[in-house]
């Protein structure tokens, strides 16, 4: 892939085209999407960040049949983070490292007898000899677990973790909302995330999950459509009751701060930092937002023409560069809270 550029689109550049309605009501569609052995309510996952997901959200999203990835920046917890998961009869599912801790967890796992049934290799640059040695370490220490690893950005890169035996794929170097990859290093999918999905689901044999840059609920249909299984989000899904950390004031309004899990603020020092600090407004309860994710996923289906997920798949689609805002691609924060 060296040297050569490639036709690239983002998210707001596409629309995709209405088909004959053929279900009744909205609620008829159904938005359930299946990863590994498990079905779940709808193909979003809260992205595994610290400003994002806790213990408390992590059990509330799997007994409500969300999928969720707890994050890894508390290593010191997971095992008995996966021993209170089980002892409720709760899937887990937690994210690692590449470093000595990380296989020091996975020995500490077999030896509890404990196999969560989701770990997702979670490093910045995830096309690397260290991710390979992990999924296979994973692999051969525990069986059962459905291995999700990343960050990727490229069909390569999806062929190398599947190779070494990862059952998923993330997909997505610096399109996040906290994310500095693209201005630090002048690398990543940031612009053209969408594509880059596309790109490499057409090149994986296994499941993609999109990860950064949805800002809209209408992201997430488009995802799907250019070939990803599941959504990660972080952005979108902060400023709740739930999301860890206080809710603020600022200039009267009520917000929340949603931070890079590469900022300084995650790190506690400044060395390789790739990722800062948001303001975000407050949004009250996350189980609005998922409920509403949904209903918009339902009728995403409808117009699609079909009645589940598999039927976003096939729609056309047209690319108009940065045109769904009526021409009004000015409107940087996409807020459509008061329409
Ligand atoms: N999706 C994205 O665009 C990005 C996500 N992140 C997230 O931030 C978190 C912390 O990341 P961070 O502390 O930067 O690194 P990681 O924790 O991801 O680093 C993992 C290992 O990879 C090595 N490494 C080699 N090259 C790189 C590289 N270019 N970038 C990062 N690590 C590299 C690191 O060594 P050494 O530290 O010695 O260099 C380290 O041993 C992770 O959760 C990651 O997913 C961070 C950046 C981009
Ligand atoms: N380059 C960086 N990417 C980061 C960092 N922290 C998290 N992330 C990625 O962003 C997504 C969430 O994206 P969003 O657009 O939905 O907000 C998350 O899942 C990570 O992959 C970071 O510090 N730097």
């Amino acid at each position: 892939m060296a040297n050569n550029s490639f036709n690239v689109f983002d998210y707001e550049d596409i629309q995709l085209i209405p088909q004959k309605c053929i279900i009744e009501h909205r609620y008829q569609a159904d938005t359930s999407a299946q990863l590994g052995s498990h079905t779940f309510k709808i193909p979003v996952v809260p992205a595994n960040m610290s400003s994002i997901i806790d213990e408390k959200l992590a059990i509330w999203l799997a007994q409500n049949n969300y999928f969720y990835v707890m994050h890894r920046f508390e290593p010191e917890t997971r095992l008995a983070f996966v021993q209170k998961m089980h002892q409720q009869q709760l899937i887990a599912s937690i994210s690692v490292g590449v470093q000595a801790q990380d296989y020091l967890l996975i020995d500490q796992l077999v030896q509890a007898q404990l196999a969560p049934e989701y770990i997702t290799i979670d490093i910045a640059h995830g096309y690397a000899e260290s991710v390979a040695k992990m999924i296979k370490y994973i692999k051969e220490k525990l069986p059962t677990t459905f291995v999700i690893a990343g960050n990727i950005a490229t069909p390569d890169a999806v062929h190398f973790l599947e190779e070494a035996g990862a059952d998923a794929t993330k997909v997505g170097i610096g399109p996040g909302r906290a994310c500095i990859t693209k201005i630090k290093t002048g690398f990543g999918t940031a612009g053209w995330q969408l594509a880059a999905i596309r790109m490499c689901a057409k090149a994986a044999r296994k499941p993609i999950i999109a990860d950064g840059g949805i800002r809209t609920n209408g992201d997430i249909a488009k995802s799907l459509r250019f070939g990803a299984s599941f959504v990660m989000i972080g952005s979108l899904l902060a400023g709740h009751d739930e999301n860890p950390g206080e809710v603020l004031e600022q200039n009267g309004h009520k917000v929340k701060i949603y931070y890079g899990s590469a900022s300084a603020l995650q790190k506690g020092e400044r060395k390789n930092i790739e990722g800062k600090k948001v303001i975000v407004p407050y949004k009250g309860s996350i189980v609005d937002t998922l409920k509403e994710m949904q209903e918009d996923l339902q009728s995403a289906i409808s117009y699609a023409g079909g009645k589940e997920l598999e039927d976003l798949r096939h729609v056309n689609y047209v690319i108009i560069k940065n045109s769904i805002y009526n021409g009004d691609a000015g409107v940087i924060n996409h807020d459509l809270s008061n329409l």
